[in-house]
């Protein structure tokens, strides 16, 4: 064997070593989910995680190839959270809720913390067609809005693990709630006007409320959409005097709770 095939010898013995190892840390990180399930643990600790993290650059520092390194550490960082995710939500998760309840918000985190892909159902429809959402609503009418997202929400179908970012309005639509459930499970987010009030004053990208920013308004379109929400909701979280963290955590804790109780029953 001459030098240059021993080399390569060594190198795939370095391949198998790693890929030992990454079949271990897999299994202890299914096994870490599986101890916090059953001693009712916080699921989502980004303290742990940036510990980790700073642990591993403290261990780096000075190092060959430090920065090569870290990113492969953080590839398996991300996909051990798609493993994560694979084992608590076969399913899409679908955030519905009044507009400034959260739903992108939310969506975010939970992108951040369980590398899950996101939906922004209003971007998509409004990138797809060219135009903005009232530029949709003023030329097409509502209908057409509202067989887009129809059409969108069977597309996601395709899918799982998504989390899904309704638009306001989407749940108004039977139909629409109709093929949210088929392959998702539906987490309503509220807040009362007062917060809502609080979250979209600044803002001018929901054209529903642009002359409409006052708390009489906001009651008066929630109170409308209430009941079609609520009979929607397989899951319903108030926001209220709550960060992204405990949100999140809340919502991953129910569905939780109805995978447990839908597989008991
Ligand atoms: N739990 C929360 N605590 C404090 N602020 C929040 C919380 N959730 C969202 N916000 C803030 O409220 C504002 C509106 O949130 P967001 O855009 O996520 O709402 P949305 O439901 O996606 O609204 P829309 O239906 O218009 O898309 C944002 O500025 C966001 O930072
Ligand atoms: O609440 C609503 O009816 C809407 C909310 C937005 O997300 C958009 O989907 C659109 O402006 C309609
Ligand atoms: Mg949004």
């Amino acid at each position: 064997m001459n030098h240059l095939d021993e080399l390569r010898v060594r190198l795939s013995v370095c391949d198998e070593q790693i890929l030992e190892c990454l079949l271990k840390r897999n299994a202890i990180v299914e096994d870490i989910m599986k101890y916090k399930e059953s001693h009712n643990m916080q699921i989502i600790q980004p303290e742990q995680e940036k510990r980790q993290k700073q642990k591993l650059e403290k261990e780096l520092e000075g190092m060959n190839h430090a920065k090569e390194i870290l990113d492969i550490f953080n590839r398996i960082t991300y996909n051990s959270k798609k493993i994560q995710a694979r084992h608590l939500f076969h399913y899409n998760i679908v955030l519905i809720g009044f507009m400034g309840s959260g739903k992108s918000t939310i969506s975010d985190y939970l992108s951040t913390m369980f590398a899950m892909e996101t939906v922004e159902m209003d971007q998509i429809i409004s990138q797809r067609e060219g135009m903005s959402i009232s530029d949709i609503f003023a030329v097409y009418g509502e209908e057409y809005f509202r067989n887009l997202e129809t059409s969108l929400l069977i597309e996601m179908q395709a899918k799982n693990n998504v989390v899904i970012s309704c638009g306001g309005g989407t749940p108004m639509r039977d139909n629409n709630v109709v093929e949210m459930k088929k392959n998702g499970r539906v987490v309503l987010l509220t807040a009362s006007p007062e917060t809502i009030y609080h979250r979209v004053k600044d803002s001018h990208d929901r054209p529903l409320l642009e002359n409409n920013k006052n708390v009489s308004f906001i009651t008066e379109l929630m109170e409308k959409r209430r009941e079609k929400y609520e009979a929607a909701a397989d899951v319903i979280i108030q926001t209220d005097g709550k960060n992204e963290l405990e949100v999140c955590e809340e919502l991953v804790q129910r569905l939780m709770e109805l995978e447990e109780k839908s597989g008991r029953a």
